[in-house]
């Protein structure tokens, strides 16, 4: 039996659309075996219910993705998912399982392919790299797809930082949440993420804490999305007014997270408030950085 364990993630962390993504101390577990014959999938925990336990499967997809580029295939499989992050609410469910289905599978054929192929072979899957590169490395992750190669860089999370996590019962599908983005943005707009998402990958390697709100800000696809929810703009506006301005839509959305750290604790209090003043039910998670990725 391999097991694997894959954590969730947030990507973009505001101004690094499709570059920039964290992983977080959520998991979710993947038990794999080969048997006889055919195909056996279990699924256990969050969203249970949403998920396909056919050949359809995103993780027994991403496994046969697997199989097929190493050119060896297991007799039958047995795969038993224990799910604890949330489906369609921005923090990586999508990239756990490609990257929990691609690891597993290379486990189960003998770790024929390296971190490096792993890697490449989730993006290929994903289609950006900023959820699956920290749900594999742990960690917080830059990272760069052109011309079919991933560049990256990782560094670890600040231990200080807490990430509180408001969840909303609401989904919002990744891809219909890229389906509401620009096809182009003012030049100023563009200049200004480059810009803070620079500040906020420096601040966030160097410690400097402080200089994180400030950097925190994003022109490119926050203010779309944001548009989606009512209560999204809302909490996002109210926020501005209350000075809470370490916040970040996570992912492509719904959730939202508001940084903390130590002296933080008060003001991290009123965000939570704000989010219990939503007519919708939001789920408050605080979580910290997970520095593993997917072991
Ligand atoms: N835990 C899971 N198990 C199986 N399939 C999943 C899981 N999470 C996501 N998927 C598949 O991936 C698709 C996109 O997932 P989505 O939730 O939109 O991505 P994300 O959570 O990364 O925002 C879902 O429609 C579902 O088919
Ligand atoms: N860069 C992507 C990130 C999607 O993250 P997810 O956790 O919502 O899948 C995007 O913004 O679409």
């Amino acid at each position: 039996m391999i097991k694997v364990t894959v954590p969730a993630t947030t990507a973009n962390v505001g101004p690094g659309f499709d570059c920039l993504g964290i992983a977080l101390s959520l998991y979710n577990e993947i038990e794999v075996e080969e048997i006889e014959e055919g195909l056996l999938i279990e699924v256990e925990g969050r969203d249970q219910e949403k998920i396909e336990k056919n050949k359809n499967n995103l993780i027994y997809q991403s496994m046969l993705k697997t199989f097929d580029k190493i050119d060896r295939y297991p007799k039958g499989l047995r795969i038993k998912q224990y799910n604890n992050i949330p489906l369609a609410r921005g923090l990586g469910s999508s990239a756990a399982c490609i990257v929990g289905g691609i690891v597993a599978a290379n486990k189960l054929m003998g770790n024929l392919l390296s971190q490096e192929e792993v890697l490449e072979l989730a993006v290929e899957i994903e289609g950006h790299p900023d959820n699956v590169a920290p749900a594999l490395l742990g960690g917080v992750v830059v990272s760069c797809q052109d011309e079919g190669k991933t560049s990256y860089v990782r560094f670890p999370v600040h231990e200080t930082l807490k990430f509180i996590v408001a969840i909303p019962e609401v989904e919002l599908s990744t891809k219909a949440s890229r389906g509401v983005l620009p096809e182009s943005v003012p030049f100023r707009d563009a200049v200004k993420n480059v810009g803070k998402s620079s500040l906020l990958v420096a601040a966030l390697m160097s410690g400097e804490l402080e200089k994180i709100p400030y950097a925190l800000q994003d022109c490119l696809h926050q203010p779309y999305r944001t548009k989606l929810m009512a209560s999204l703009e809302t909490i996002f506006s109210k926020a501005e007014k209350l000075d809470l301005n370490q916040l970040f839509l996570s992912g492509a959305g719904p959730s939202i997270i508001y940084l903390s750290w130590k002296q933080e604790e008060e003001r991290a209090r009123t965000f939570i408030n704000l989010v219990n003043t939503m007519p919708e039910q939001w789920n408050i998670k605080t979580l910290q950085g997970d520095n593993k990725g997917t072991s």
